[in-house]
């Protein structure tokens, strides 16, 4: 029988290994999943939004413990897994709150006596999701999806097959019916399978543009609907009159955080010359604050990256970036699945670090001659999933809003998702969005009712 198993980036120990489903097996899950659509489905939204409900209390419940699940096995640091989870429970809450108003019937009027439109749940949603917020990626697609009436099939990232069990557990615990959420342990092909499948209604994905690519086809193919997140490049914009003192620690974050493995990480630094010396001087200053160390102690700051590959690729993509020109003046080391956290100036919009997307903890720094350059470097990209502009002459950025043609325009704060607000990106970042009122809205049939009396 064909295993994945979980090996923890810090120590390289094997954590556990999880059986992968077979055709068999998963005929049966498909099968569950079938059997409760209809009970699911007839079941109010109150009585959904209150498992819900009891899906954030155990959450909160279990912080810790799931936190450590999530630190074992991509490498986050325990405290940044905890607030993952927090986090989680925040959504849940949202949803438990907020799907009866978002969910119903919404009156429109016409020439009928009455019209109106009615969002039902379509069935059965495959997931697919990655390791980089194991927790948090899941929760926030199946929170509002589960809600609305659909089931969940999630496939997870081979690294989190303890957290994708763990959070099918998490649903049973609560109290969702048996066949509402299942984790399904399995590779490309039976994806393949489960997407021609007439039971699997729609796919969402959060991944790679090139996962992303080969969802969408398939889904496309059997005229299936699909949501994808995909990656990003997101620039981090910094005009000379940004407030450094009050915003500097937030600058570190947005590329810091997770140690720098996250789509809406702050990647590419934009900064106007009148403050890029200031600015330079002080970043690298906390940059270099930045506690590494054992993921699993409090004060860790920078943990390993989830996978040594990882940590290959992004060294590849910077020192290709240096060969064309670009400077290294901080970090640049790897150690296994270890990398410093790294900051490169002179990057030129033709270098690896410019263009592609960087998942790890390296800054590429741009310095641009005024503001209208620094919006022309900053939409300089296949992605579209997010801008933050950091300055304090307000009415200039309200007039570039719609100069960003990104799914996010953050202005004195780092790109970051919250639940009330839609997430998600244009161009290579995918399409569709999750969160918020559009979230739970992405996997409804939006049906039009017309009626004459
Ligand atoms: O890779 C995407 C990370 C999203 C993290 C977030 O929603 O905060």
């Amino acid at each position: 029988m064909k295993k994945n198993t979980s090996t923890n980036p810090y120590n390289g120990e094997s954590i556990n290994s999880y059986n992968r489903d077979t055709q068999e097996s998963l005929d049966i899950k498909l099968q569950s999943s079938l059997s409760v659509e209809n009970q699911w489905q007839e079941t109010s939204i109150k009585s959904r939004s209150k498992l819900l409900s009891k899906v954030s209390s155990l959450l909160v419940e279990r912080k810790e413990v799931y936190g450590k699940l999530i630190t074992q096995e991509m490498g986050k640091p325990i405290a940044q897994s905890i607030s993952e989870i927090e986090k989680c429970a925040w959504a849940c809450d949202f949803y438990a709150t907020n799907a009866e108003d978002l969910l119903a019937d919404e009156l429109i009027e016409t020439d009928a006596s009455e019209s109106f439109i009615s969002y039902d749940p379509l069935g059965c949603i495959l997931a697919v999701m990655p390791w980089n917020y194991p927790f948090w990626q899941v929760i926030r697609f199946a929170a509002p999806t589960l809600t609305a009436g659909n089931t969940v099939l999630l496939k997870h990232a081979a690294n989190v097959s303890g957290c994708s069990k763990a959070i099918e557990q998490l649903f049973l615990d609560a109290g969702y019916p048996e066949g509402c959420f299942q984790s399904i342990i399995a590779g490309h092909e039976e994806i393949e399978r489960l997407i021609a499948n007439d039971h699997v209604k729609a796919v969402t994905l959060t991944g790679s543009e090139k996962a992303g690519k080969s969802i969408a086809k398939l889904a496309g193919e059997h005229l299936k609907k699909s949501v994808l997140e995909l990656g990003g490049n997101n620039a981090c914009i910094i005009w000379e009159d940004a407030d450094l003192e009050t915003h500097l620690d937030t600058m570190v974050m947005a590329r810091m955080q997770n140690t720098g493995q996250s789509c809406i990480a702050a990647k590419r630094f934009i900064v106007c010359e009148d403050i890029y010396d200031t600015f330079m001087e002080q970043f690298i200053a906390k940059v270099k604050d930045l506690k590494s160390g054992d993921p699993m102690k409090d004060d860790t700051y920078i943990g390993v990256m989830a996978r040594e590959d990882l940590a290959e690729t992004l060294q590849q993509q910077i020192n290709d970036s240096i060969a064309m020109g670009a400077k290294n003046v901080l970090g640049n080391e790897r150690s296994g699945a270890y990398f410093s956290p790294t900051i490169i100036t002179e990057v030129t919009p033709d270098m690896p670090i410019f263009k592609e997307e960087t998942f790890g903890p390296v800054a590429a720094i741009i310095k641009a001659k005024d503001r209208a350059e620094t919006l022309a470097l900053a939409t300089d990209s296949r992605f579209g999933l997010g801008s933050m502009l950091f300055t304090q002459d307000i009415d200039a950025a309200y007039s570039v809003i719609s100069n960003i043609p990104d799914g996010a325009f953050f202005v004195n704060d780092m790109v970051k998702s919250d639940p009330r607000l839609p997430f998600g990106g244009t161009k290579a970042s995918g399409y569709g969005r999750e969160l918020s009122r559009e979230g739970i809205l992405e996997f409804v049939n939006k049906k039009t009712v017309y009626i004459n009396k």
